[in-house]
């Protein structure tokens, strides 16, 4: 279906093709994006530490926020990258600007899920062991 095809489609479709646009978009991070595949990864661990250590209801919320925020900051990030290429292949300061910008955005975040997970896990680990 192409653009013109949808704009003329019914509400009910444009709903469903947005899904699967959605959808498409969290299909190519996961096959071609190595940083979102390394935070998937670090998700899953923190997932099944969470289960190990059994974590309280508000934890899980913080857990899962942070993950939430981290995944999609990386998407984000993906789609200026992609919007930049877009508007030049050249060398350009301010594309090398709004792609640091981007990157700097999900490494802020990265790091204080980094300290999110100290705080939500350490204390437990240390308990386990002592
Ligand atoms: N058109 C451009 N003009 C100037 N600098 C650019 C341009 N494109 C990329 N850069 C610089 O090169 C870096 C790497 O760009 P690239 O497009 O390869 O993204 P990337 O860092 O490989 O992203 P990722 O690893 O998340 O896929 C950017 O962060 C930016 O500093």
């Amino acid at each position: 279906m192409d653009l013109k095809e949808l704009r003329q489609s019914s509400k009910i479709r444009q709903f469903a093709a947005s899904f699967l646009f959605a959808g498409n978009g969290l299909k190519y991070v996961m096959k071609h994006e190595r940083n979102f595949k390394f935070h998937i990864g670090a998700s899953i661990i923190a997932i099944i530490l969470g289960t190990l250590l059994s974590l309280e209801k508000w934890e899980w919320l913080i857990l899962l926020l942070t993950i939430s925020g981290v995944l999609s900051l990386e998407i984000i990030n993906t789609a200026i990258e992609k919007t930049v290429d877009l508007v030049t292949e050249e060398y350009h300061p301010t594309a090398k600007m709004a792609k640091d910008l981007a990157a700097g955005a999900v490494l802020l975040a990265a790091i204080f899920s980094v300290i999110i997970g100290c705080i939500l896990f350490l204390p437990k680990i240390a308990h386990f062991f002592l």
